[in-house]
Order: structure tokens, then C-alpha cells, then sequence
């Protein structure tokens, strides 16, 4: 589904990633671990098409889009959570769900003189898929809620919501798990595994609660110093002396206070 091959970024002096090559099979839930500064964000930017690689090349199910810029990647297929940014947090979570939709008819002037049928058919088609989203993340009851207002972790649900919108092949979920209390964390959780499982979504996950990458992710890559240094079960993991070193040495510091050891 993705594949990365010797991916390079540079930061000035830094190699943030370090001829890094990995591979994300369709229909996983694929955990990135690694402790802080080894280049997961960095990572996932290219891949999302936040900015290109200095080197290297990514695929999405077997065609190269390395360099692509995000709405592009959007339309392939390759969706990626972000923060409800601060002027969607003044817009209803509907809204939020309706203004989605990249390169809709509707956004199109001259579309919308010629073919004003067909933006009124697009439009309701839009609606009913938002509908249909809220509805099977069981967020119907605050679609008309100011997203601004909504919980930590129904901001999260939000958030995968709009990943949704267009059916995606593949989702980035980045720091789902970050400031969301457990319950809803169990259920943001169950919802990515109800995707994954009825739908056929595949999930690449960055996360420092490695309880629930235990929970979730089949293989957990982990990078150390700008490439892959293992993968495998989280089972593997935690018993890998190269991690645990990985982890505790180097004098990096896990300014999240995420260990690799069992919960
Ligand atoms: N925009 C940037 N400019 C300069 N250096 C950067 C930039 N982004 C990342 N870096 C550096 O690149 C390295 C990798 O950072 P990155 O954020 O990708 O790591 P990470 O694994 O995501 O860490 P964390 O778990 O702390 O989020 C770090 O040394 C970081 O300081």
C-alpha cells in the first residue's frame, strides 16, 4: 500500500531521516514508534506531502508519488489526520464534514453557471456521506455542535471523520492518542479497528502511548536515528535489546514519558 524506499530528508546539518526504507502492507494497522527525534514526523510529512524528500522515493499502492503535495496524495487515497485548525473550530462539526470534499463542483464558478443541476446532485451527495460518517462514528448527536467546543477526544473522532469523507485506501493517524481520556481513547480505538476491519482501511499510526499501539498495530515499525532499526509484534519489540537501548540510550530524553516497557 505504501511503500518507502531510502527516503532522505535533511535538516541543515541533521539527517531528521537517514536512507530510510519501509513498507506498509494494505490492510494493516502499521504502529511508528521510536523515541523523540528519530524522525517519524519527519516521516510521515513526506509521505503525507507536506514537504518533499531531499532523496528516495514513496509509493502509494504501486504508483510513485513522491513530491506530491497533500490534496493530491487526498484524492489518491491517502488521507491524514490534523488538528481541527482554529477557523474550523468556529464551524459545526457538519460543516467541518462538508467543507471535505477537495475540487467539489461547487467550488468551481464556471461549474456552477453551466452545471448548476449537477452541483445541487453533488451537493446532496456530499451531505448524505457526511450523514452517513457522523453516523457511523456515532457523532450524529453533536453534528450541529461548534467543533470548537467538543471534547479532546470527540475532536479526535472529528478528525478521523474527515479522513472518511472521501474513502480512503490509507490514513495517517498521527498522536491520536495525545490529551484524550481513556474511555474515549478505548473507543476512538475500536472504531479504527471496526474500520479497518468492515471496510478494509489500512492505518499507519505514530504513537507514544504504547499501550494502545499494543492494542492496534500489527507489524510496530521502530525507527532510531532517522531509519528502521526493527519491526515485528509488539511483543517482539519490547523484548528487543536494540530497542530498549534505543529507548533508554543515546542520551535521548522521552520528553513523553512513553517507555517501551510492558503497561
Ligand atoms: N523543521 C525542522 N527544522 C529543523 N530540524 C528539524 C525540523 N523538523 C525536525 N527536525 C529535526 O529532525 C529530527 C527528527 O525529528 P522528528 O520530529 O521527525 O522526530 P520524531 O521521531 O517525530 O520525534 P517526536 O517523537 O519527538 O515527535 C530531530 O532532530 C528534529 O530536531
Amino acid at each position: 500500500m505504501i511503500r518507502v524506499d531510502n527516503i532522505t530528508k535533511r535538516f541543515g546539518g541533521i539527517r531528521a531521516v537517514d536512507d530510510c526504507s519501509l513498507h506498509v502492507t494494505k490492510g494493516s494497522i502499521t504502529g511508528l514508534i521510536g523515541p523523540n527525534g528519530a524522525g517519524k514526523s519527519t516521516l510521515f510529512n513526506i509521505i503525507a506531502g507536506t514537504f518533499p524528500p531531499d532523496g528516495g522515493s514513496v509509493q502509494l499502492d504501486g504508483v510513485d508519488v513522491t513530491g506530491w503535495p497533500a490534496h493530491r496524495l487526498f484524492r489518491a487515497g491517502l488521507a491524514r489526520t490534523f488538528q481541527i485548525a482554529h477557523e474550523f473550530a468556529r464551524m459545526t462539526v457538519l460543516e467541518n464534514l462538508l467543507a471535505v470534499p477537495a475540487g467539489q463542483a461547487g467550488e468551481n464558478l464556471l461549474t456552477a453557471w453551466t452545471g448548476w443541476a449537477r452541483v445541487r446532485r453533488e451537493e446532496a451527495a456530499i451531505r448524505q456521506r457526511a450523514e452517513a460518517v457522523l453516523g457511523e462514528l456515532r457523532l450524529e448527536h453533536v453534528a450541529h455542535e461548534l467543533a470548537g467546543n467538543l471534547s479532546g477526544g470527540q475532536k479526535k473522532l472529528v478528525e478521523l471523520a474527515r479522513t472518511m469523507m472521501w474513502q480512503p485506501k490509507v490514513v495517517l493517524l498521527d498522536e491520536i492518542g495525545a490529551g484524550v481520556n481513556r474511555t474515549l481513547l478505548s473507543e476512538i480505538a475500536g472504531e479504527i479497528e471496526r474500520l479497518n476491519r468492515d471496510h478494509g482501511y489500512t492505518f499507519f499510526v505514530i504513537e507514544h502511548d504504547m499501550d494502545l499501539i499494543a492494542r492496534l498495530c500489527h507489524p510496530v515499525i521502530v525507527m532510531a536515528e532517522g531509519r528502521v532499526l526493527t519491526q515485528g509484534s509488539m511483543a517482539e519489540i519490547r523484548r528487543n535489546e536494540a530497542v530498549i537501548e534505543a529507548y533508554l540510550g543515546g542520551g535521548r530524553t522521552n520528553q513523553n514519558g512513553a517507555g517501551i516497557g510492558a503497561a
